[in-house]
Order: structure tokens, then sequence, then C-alpha cells
């Protein structure tokens, strides 16, 4: 006896609808049949353990196969199965009033109330019909002398359903078996290395045994269903190497996430070394949820300083079908956000106390992680502001306080603010850095590119404290204190220097000022003004739109002539040109600024002088 029915939904044709804007990608079919087969599975499992099935669980796997000819694609489980009631209540009910409603809502809003719509609904059973002409569903219910059930549908709203108790159509044993004809436009699916690569992107790690033309595809235990006390660092890094075999290197460190409250969350996540930033885009952190991959696409879920991070993430809470502005609004994934946040601070902060030469070491590959992450997140910050580590010239790493002491004693300028050196490359302005070591000072290396940023952080957040690049001023000025430096130089003198050196140089960019500073100290200093600096750095990056104005400005330096070197005297004996010009060469030289045409002047007049 056949029944055909009509599935009582007011929409005609939800299914090409369906089929053109559901997914983008209609592979992720089989994903939902694997599942439903799955859950049919564990259903089963649980009522077995709840007594309420006392028959033989028998070997619990699930099977696809392919028949390329007859073009079918089978999804099997010998789960509880499903009788004919319950296929019309939870085939033809629920997975199709989801299709309708789904539609429904669909087809008036704009594009991106559709994004929305579409992270809400779990269409599951429905996707078959991206990829299929005709579904079928052969099923046997786990209950006593249960009918197989027959059921077909084409994707319209006709559907027939059979049930035999006897002949050749009565399934030997308990289980559903989804048949999925396949389209003439989707013969894709009916290779066999596309539904393997299909199998092994979604379902590696599915709970029940897959089993793929006779070959397991599926690790039903992966280790972050484990516990942490069961592991071995060995584990952990096996399975780093599971998830990327193309990965040269071992993971620095990494955390392993288990919560059950107040949300649903497991997972592990990898500290990598950092090599570039291409290797992140490759190795990305894996989304699942009750082991099926869902996306690495884990924008939202992870904060964004931790996408650099690999590893899994495993959470039921997270929808099925996860659309970004969907995801931007659910609390779970926001709640989720939060909580990796404070376990890789938690994590970092533990390393850094229990090991602190350990964690210096990796303090290079870690240090963007952390920086970012101050920079990014205000709580994170204040996590961290305890174990981020500052690098001094000489190889040391201090924390803030720890630096904030060391420099304590020398560092203060006259208004009690304390003055931070630091340098952007200390080969490039090794002879700042070495005037500033000569003065009893500390410099610090920032040569990051989250640095320049970093340092606006730490000056925004630390009082009375402030940075200064090593060659923003002659060294007797990066620091002001009280006591000033006599001029042995009449101030005719100094007006007259500052005229020769000036008329020596003849370039507008050029600020020349004569001071005294040590007979130890260069001749000649050219510097640049740290804000203007700062400034002018912005703008090259792209920084806020405002710093336009100082873009357009040249490029201006500070030209120091010192009055109390002793070539002080002879700049001006000479009368300008030659020891001027070549003092100020030498000035150039040091800031890595002279080039071309007056470099070659410049050793052509130095081989004269000798
Ligand atoms: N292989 C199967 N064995 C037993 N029941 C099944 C099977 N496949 C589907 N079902 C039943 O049909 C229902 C509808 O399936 P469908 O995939 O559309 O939605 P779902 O699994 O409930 O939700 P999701 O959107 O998360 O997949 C399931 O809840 C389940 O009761």
């Amino acid at each position: 006896m056949t029944e055909t029915g009509s599935i009582s939904i007011h929409t005609e044709n939800i299914f090409p609808i369906i089929k053109k804007f559901l997914y983008s990608d209609h592979e992720i079919f089989l994903r939902e049949l694997v599942s439903n087969a799955v859950d049919a599975t564990q259903k089963l499992q649980s009522l077995a353990r709840q007594g309420e099935f006392q028959g033989e669980l028998g070997e619990l796997k699930v099977r696809v196969t392919v028949d390329r000819d007859a073009r079918k694609i089978t999804v099997s489980d010998h789960g509880l199965g499903m009788t004919g009631e319950e296929i019309k209540k939870y085939i033809n009910q629920i997975a199709f009033s989801g299709a309708t409603e789904f539609v429904e809502k669909y087809k008036e809003k704009d594009q991106q109330a559709k994004d929305q719509i579409i992270g809400q609904f779990g269409l599951g059973f429905y996707s078959a019909f991206m990829v299929a002409r005709e579904v079928e569903i052969w099923s046997k219910s786990y209950k006593e002398d249960a009918a197989t059930a027959h059921w077909t549908c084409d994707g319209s709203t006709q559907f027939t359903l059979d049930e035999y108790t006897e002949g050749v159509h009565v399934k030997a044993e308990r289980g559903t078996d989804v048949v999925l004809h396949v389209a003439e436009d989707s013969d894709e699916f009916l290779e066999e290395a596309r539904l393997r690569g299909i199998l092994e992107k979604y379902c590696r790690f599915l709970p029940v045994p897959i089993e793929f033309e006779g070959q397991l595809v599926n690790d039903t235990t992966p280790i972050w269903t484990k516990q942490p006390a069961d592991l071995t660092d060995e584990d952990y890094q096996k399975f780093y190497r599971e998830l990327y075999p193309m990965s040269m290197e071992e993971p620095l460190f990494w955390i392993h996430l288990n919560v059950d409250y107040p949300f649903n969350l497991t997972g592990i996540l990898y500290f990598p070394k950092v090599k570039d930033e291409l290797q992140f885009q490759r190795n990305k952190i894996q989304l699942y949820s009750r082991q099926v991959f869902i996306t690495d696409e884990v924008k939202d879920v992870v904060p964004e300083f931790l996408m650099l991070l690999q590893g899994v993430i495993d959470s039921p809470d997270i929808p099925l079908n996860v659309s970004r502005s969907f995801l931007q609004a659910d609390a779970n994934v926001r709640k989720i956000n939060t909580y990796i946040t404070r376990k890789v601070a938690d994590k970092l902060g533990e390393l850094f106390r229990k090991d602190r030469v350990g964690y210096e070491e990796k303090w290079n590959d870690i240090g963007l992680f952390v920086k970012y992450g101050m920079l990014s997140d205000d709580k994170f910050y204040e996590r961290a502001k305890d174990f981020a580590l500052l690098k001094s010239v000489d190889g040391k790493l201090y924390t803030i306080t720890e630096y904030q002491e060391h420099v304590q004693a020398n560092q203060k300028d006259k208004t009690d603010n304390t003055v931070l050196l630091y340098t952007t490359d200390p080969e490039a302005q090794h002879g700042f850095v070495a005037a500033a070591q000569a003065r009893g000072y500390d410099v610090l290396v920032f040569d990051q590119v989250l640095d320049p940023h970093f340092i606006g952080l730490l000056e925004q957040k630390l009082e009375k404290t402030t940075f200064k690049r090593v060659d923003s001023a002659t060294v007797g000025q990066l620091i002001e204190k009280e006591e000033t430096t006599e001029s042995v130089l009449s101030e005719d003198d100094q007006k007259k220097l500052e005229e020769v050196v000036t008329a020596a140089i003849s370039d507008p960019a050029m600020h020349v000022k004569v001071a005294a500073l040590s007979p130890q100290d260069a001749p000649v200093v050219i510097t640049r003004n740290e804000f203007m600096r700062r400034m002018k750095d912005m703008q090259r990056t792209g920084g806020g739109g405002g710093m336009q104005m100082f873009g357009s400005l040249p490029d201006s330096y500070d030209v120091t002539v010192n009055a109390n070197s002793p070539l002080a005297s002879k700049m001006l004996a000479d009368n300008g040109s030659t020891v001027a010009k070549q003092a100020f060469d030498l000035a150039l030289l040091a800031q890595g600024l002279l080039k071309g045409e007056a470099l070659t002047q410049f050793v052509k007049r130095s081989t004269e002088l000798l």
C-alpha cells in the first residue's frame, strides 16, 4: 500500500530557492546526512544505556557508498531508525516546515537579513536536494515488529510513503539508508575522490566510525575530547601534526580548553612559531560542533588577536550554519570569545611564573600575540601587563615594572618624567645607542611592526612615562635635566658658527642651531624630532586622516652644532666650508642619510684632507 501526499507547505518551489541560496557550498549536504546518521546512532546508544533498548547494538558504523553508474550516493546507519509515522513527522513536517519557514522569511528581506536567516536555520536533511533530483529513505525502527518504511520525494511538495512487513523490500537490519539520486548538474559528487575529500574535511573527527567505500575515514576520539590529565606532550604534538601535516615547526605550547558552564566548549589552541604572516593564513583554527567540522573562518568566535593561533574549538553552542552577522549577535559566541581571551592570558601568566627562562626564550615568537592582544583588548592588557616583556639592546628582557625600576635612577627628567629610550634599528642607529649608553642610559629595542602602536599604548597607560627614540635629540637633550653645560664660545661666536654651518650645508630641510654639549660629544649631530617623526610615520603607514598635514610637510631634521667641541673653533677659523661640511657629512653618515652624489663628494673631500 502506497501512501502519497502533499507535504503541508504553502510555498511553491521552495526547492530551487533553497538550492540556489541556502548554502553557497553544496558539498555540505554530505556533512548534514552523515551527522544525522551519527545522531541516530548516538540516540540508540543512549536508549540502550537507559535500558529502553535491550537488543543487540551490533556494529555501529555509518557507511557511505557511491555508485557512479547508477548515479547514487547512499548514507546508511545502524541507528534507531524511523517508522513511517516518524518519517512523516520528522522529515515531512520538521525538515520541510523548516525549509518553508526559511523561504517565507527569505523572500522579503534584503541581503543582510537573508544572511541572518540562513544562520538560524539548520535545514539538515533538506540540503540533500541541493545535489539530488530525488531522495529515498529506507528505514527500520529499533522498535519491536517495526515495518520497513520507504519514502521518496523529488524535491517538490509531493512525497510517497510505503511500508513493508514482508517481501524483498523488508530491510534486514535496523537503521536508515538515505539514497540520493544525483542530479545532472551535480556530477562532481559522483567522484570518489571528491566525496572522500568532503568526508575528510567535515567528518574526520565524528564520534561514530564512518566508512567510505570500505575504508574508515575518521578518528572517533580526537584528543580534545579527552581529559588533559590523560594526555602527554607527545599526544598534543602528534595531534598538531595530524591537523597540519604541512607544518614544519613544532608548536611552542598549547592550551586545552574545557568548560561546560555557562556554555559548552572544548578544544586545543596551539601557539605556533612565528615564521611569516602567510603561515597563519594556512593553518587556521578549525571550528567544530560536536565533532562535526563547521568552518575555519573563526572570526568573531576567537578574538582577532588570537586568530594567529592554530588548533580546534568545539562547541555545540555555536550554531551549525555559521553566518557572520548571526555569530556577531550571538550571546554565547561573545562569552566564548571572552573566555578564550582569559584562558590565553592565564596560560601565558602561568608559563611566565613557572618558567621564566623558557618564557623568555619564547618571547620572540609570542611577543607579537601579546602586544597585539594588549592593543586590541583592554582586559587582556590588564592581565598581560605583568608578563609582557621589554627587550634592551644588550639582549636582557624586563617586565614593564622591572624596567621602570631599572632606569629609575638615571632616566628621570627635570619634571620627574621617566624617559624610556628606544631604537628601531640597533645597527643603523648604533652611534646614538652608543652615546646614550655612554651616558649610563639604557636603550630598548622596538623593531616590530606593531611597536609604534605599542609604544603609544604604554605612554597612555603608564604614568609620567614617555618614550624617545635615541636619535630624536642629542644625547644631552634626550632626557632634559636641570644642569646645563656652559658654552665656551661667546654669544657672537655662537651666532657666527650657526651662520657658517647653515651656509656650508645650504639645505632648507636642515634646521641648524648651536648648543653647548659636552666636549666629548660629536661636533655636529643630526636628529629628528620624536613628535614629527611619529606623525610622519603614522601617515606613511596609513594612520588617521588628520595626519595628512604632517605627511605633506617635507622631512625636516635638527642639526645641532656642539659649541664645546674642539672642532667648533676650527669651523669658525676655517670660515666655512670644509670643516663644517666634513663634520656635517659625518653626522649624516651616522644617521644613514649620506647617499648619492653627497657621498661621493664626501669620499673625495676626505681623501684630499688625508
Ligand atoms: N538517519 C536518520 N535516522 C533517524 N532519524 C533521522 C535520520 N535523519 C533524519 N532523521 C530525523 O529527521 C529529523 C530532521 O532532520 P534534519 O536534518 O532536517 O534536522 P535536525 O537533524 O533535527 O537538525 P539539523 O538542522 O541540526 O540537522 C531529525 O531530527 C531526526 O529526527
